[in-house]
């Protein structure tokens, strides 16, 4: 059974004041208990606003390490890199930003430098935050023939090399994402979307659960933390 908080807002700008507390609490938490704290962040546009909102607030970033969820296998510098959209953000606020990709043809050998590279940092995240996209998808597990090795691969197993299939017209490239065992391990998990469409498909896929053809339905079905849904039109 999914447990699932829908969080409804009138506005992106309602929903950016929203999350970017919510997160500027959590971050705030981990320092408190731990001195340190770890976030998974998404890809997309949805999550803008509310990143341009919590780099204005006054946050103990030098403390906060930041992945991506999920990365395109681009050049670390290149427009569509999770990494470089989130380095231009947080970094600039005194957050470190550590790239799980970067450019590389063989998509299993990208997955095992992602891999290793999430297995030297301090695990679980103390939050993951995903988005969706209007397929389904989220992180980078797609529907595809990689879609069950990032459900399914073991507990230990922190990052996957992925070919979408079909590639997502946004960004048509192979990707790494997260497993399905290493966003759940998160403290929090959080989603942000926008749009009625993905209203209507979000709720579908948490109906379905585990019968759910989404990846979006088949990762939540597996989560043992309440998720926290922030939805705008
Ligand atoms: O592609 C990425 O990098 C993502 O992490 C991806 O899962 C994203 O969150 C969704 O595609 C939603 O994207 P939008 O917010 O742009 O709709």
């Amino acid at each position: 059974m999914i447990e699932a908080e829908w969080w409804e807002y009138d506005s992106v700008e309602e929903m950016a004041d929203a999350v970017s507390g919510d997160v500027g609490f959590i971050i705030e938490s981990a320092i408190d208990a731990r001195d340190a704290s770890l976030l998974a962040l998404p890809g997309g546009k949805t999550p803008l606003p509310i990143f341009d909102k919590m780099i204005k607030a006054k946050l103990p970033w030098k403390k906060v390490t930041i992945v991506p969820t999920d990365e395109r296998l681009v050049a670390v510098d290149h427009e569509l890199s999770n990494a470089r959209m989130l380095a231009q953000r947080f970094m600039r606020a005194g957050a470190r930003v550590i790239p799980i990709g970067g450019e590389n043809d063989d998509v299993d050998a990208a997955g095992n430098i992602a891999d290793a590279r999430l297995q030297d940092l301090p695990w679980p995240p103390d939050l993951v935050w995903l988005g969706m996209g209007a397929d389904g998808h989220t992180a980078s597990i797609f529907a595809g023939p990689d879609m069950q090795k990032a459900l399914d691969a073991p507990n230990a197993r922190r990052a996957v090399g992925v070919r979408p299939d079909p590639l997502p017209a946004e960004a048509p490239v192979p990707r790494v994402t997260l497993t399905r065992a290493a966003l759940l391990s998160a403290r929090t998990l959080i989603i942000t979307i926008q749009g009625a469409e993905k209203k209507e498909l979000l709720e579908q896929a948490i109906a379905d659960g585990q019968s759910s053809r989404l990846p979006i339905g088949r990762l939540l079905a597996e989560a043992e933390q309440p998720i926290d849904i922030h939805w705008a039109p």
